[in-house]
């Protein structure tokens, strides 16, 4: 029977409730990397999203004490996501006006050739963007011009775009944006920004941004580092800095996730034309791990974009990329691909996914890795993330804790 009185409670519940304890006390920690635009922060908005929409989960301050709320902003305002929005979507135009003069097409009349020079115009100067007023006029011609057979013959080339400006590539959120409705919505006078259109948007992360969640009962501390050129220079720094301040008095775990993108399975490097981003993002998580002070983390890895990957490897345009990742592939694979472009998704995710393993099989095959395939803009990120902590990293810290 259950006392009521004093501390005297059965040494059976006395064990739950020091698990119970003990489990408040761990922290799980992630230091998330991988190059720029690879999902990460994406995956940080489902995440903070979920916290606002069910009370199981809490997105919290450095102290462990939870955010209101209406004190929980995803990264910055309202209007600035209003105009970073706008941009991506005008940088997209204009990567498609570029590839309609590479194409040597013409627009349909006089007036959209204008415009279309305006938009250009207006993504060399984006400061102006802000500055505009919105209105029906210019949403009516951003639709003429993607209902304008050039343009559309430039949109249908949009898997294999390579524009050779640095750290210039159509964001992978756009298809979400690229219709009349969204359009009209998105470059209205009122418009506000919905969580959705957020998690879609492109805003590149500077320096390292930390983040405290408490999902059902674990505290969870991941820190975001920006994966762009510039921001890589300052990765090692940045991980030592990680590394050093964990809170001894508490049970940690530490973990670096690196987060990678199929879809840059046929994007060209801009240095090194044989190779692709993907290959520099193997390169890059090679950096990483090979860092003296991170040896005792254990390693996730997320081979994100998955849709984006599928969508391109269906692409008839992109059938001849498939040489950047034929490594791992048999000759009748190979063939029953670039002929018919058959193939089984297993056996893609495996060719991707080779030049990574590749790199864990010969310099780190002490270390425990785990991996998984994932979208980040799909709200099931959220559920392949917790069930990674519950089922890969929380049983083995709760029982190397509570043997
Ligand atoms: N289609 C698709 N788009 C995705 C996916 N993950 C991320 N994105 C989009 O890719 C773009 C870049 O995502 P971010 O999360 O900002 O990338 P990041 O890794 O944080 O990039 P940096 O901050 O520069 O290091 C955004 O437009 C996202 O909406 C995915 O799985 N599928
Ligand atoms: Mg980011």
């Amino acid at each position: 029977m259950r006392c009521c009185f004093g501390n005297n409670i059965s040494p059976e519940e006395q064990q739950n409730e020091n698990e119970e304890e003990l489990k408040k006390d761990v922290v799980i920690r992630f230091f998330m990397a991988g190059m720029g635009s690879a999902g990460k922060s994406t995956i940080i908005r489902h995440l903070i999203y979920l916290c606002k929409t069910n009370p199981r989960y809490k997105y919290c301050n450095e102290d462990w004490s939870e955010k209101q709320n209406d004190e929980i902003e995803f990264e910055c305002d309202t209007e600035i996501w209003k105009n970073k929005i706008r941009e991506n979507i005008i940088n997209a135009f204009d990567i498609f006006i570029k590839q309609v003069y590479e194409n040597s097409d013409k627009f349909q009349n006089r007036d959209l050739e204008i415009f279309a020079k305006s938009l250009q115009n207006l993504n060399k100067n984006k400061s102006e963007i802000s500055l505009i007023e919105m209105s029906d006029l210019f949403y009516s011609r951003l639709i003429c011009l993607l209902k304008d057979p050039a343009f559309k013959r430039a949109l249908a080339m949009k898997n294999r775009i390579q524009i050779h400006e640095p750290e210039r590539k159509l964001f992978d959120g756009l298809k979400y944006f690229l219709n009349e409705e969204k359009l009209k919505f998105v470059f209205s006078k009122n418009y506000i920004p919905s969580e959705a259109d957020k998690i879609r948007c492109r805003l590149p992360t500077t320096g390292v941004q930390r983040h405290y969640f408490i999902l059902k009962k674990t505290k969870i501390e991941i820190y975001d580092a920006g994966g762009q050129k510039s921001e890589r220079a300052e990765l090692l720094n940045n991980l030592n800095k990680w590394n050093t301040s964990r809170n001894c008095t508490s049970n940690n775990e530490s973990f670096i996730l690196f987060v990678a993108s199929l879809a840059d399975y046929n994007v060209r490097h801009p240095n090194y034309p044989n190779q692709t981003l993907l290959d520099e993002s193997a390169a890059f998580m090679d950096i990483l791990l090979n860092n003296d002070h991170i040896r005792h983390c254990g390693i996730l890895i997320f081979f994100n974009k998955k849709d984006r990957f599928f969508e391109k490897l269906s692409d008839q345009f992109c059938r001849n990329d498939i040489d950047f990742i034929k490594e791992s592939l048999s000759p009748i694979e190979l063939k029953e691909y670039k002929l018919y472009g058959r193939f089984r998704r297993k056996t893609m995710y495996k060719a991707a996914e080779y030049k990574f393993i590749k790199i864990l099989k010969q310099k780190y095959k002490d270390r425990s890795c785990y991996s998984k395939n994932t979208c980040a803009i799909d709200p099931t990120i959220m559920g392949t993330f917790i069930s990674v902590i519950k089922n890969e990293i929380f049983i083995k810290v709760v029982s190397e804790i509570v043997p």
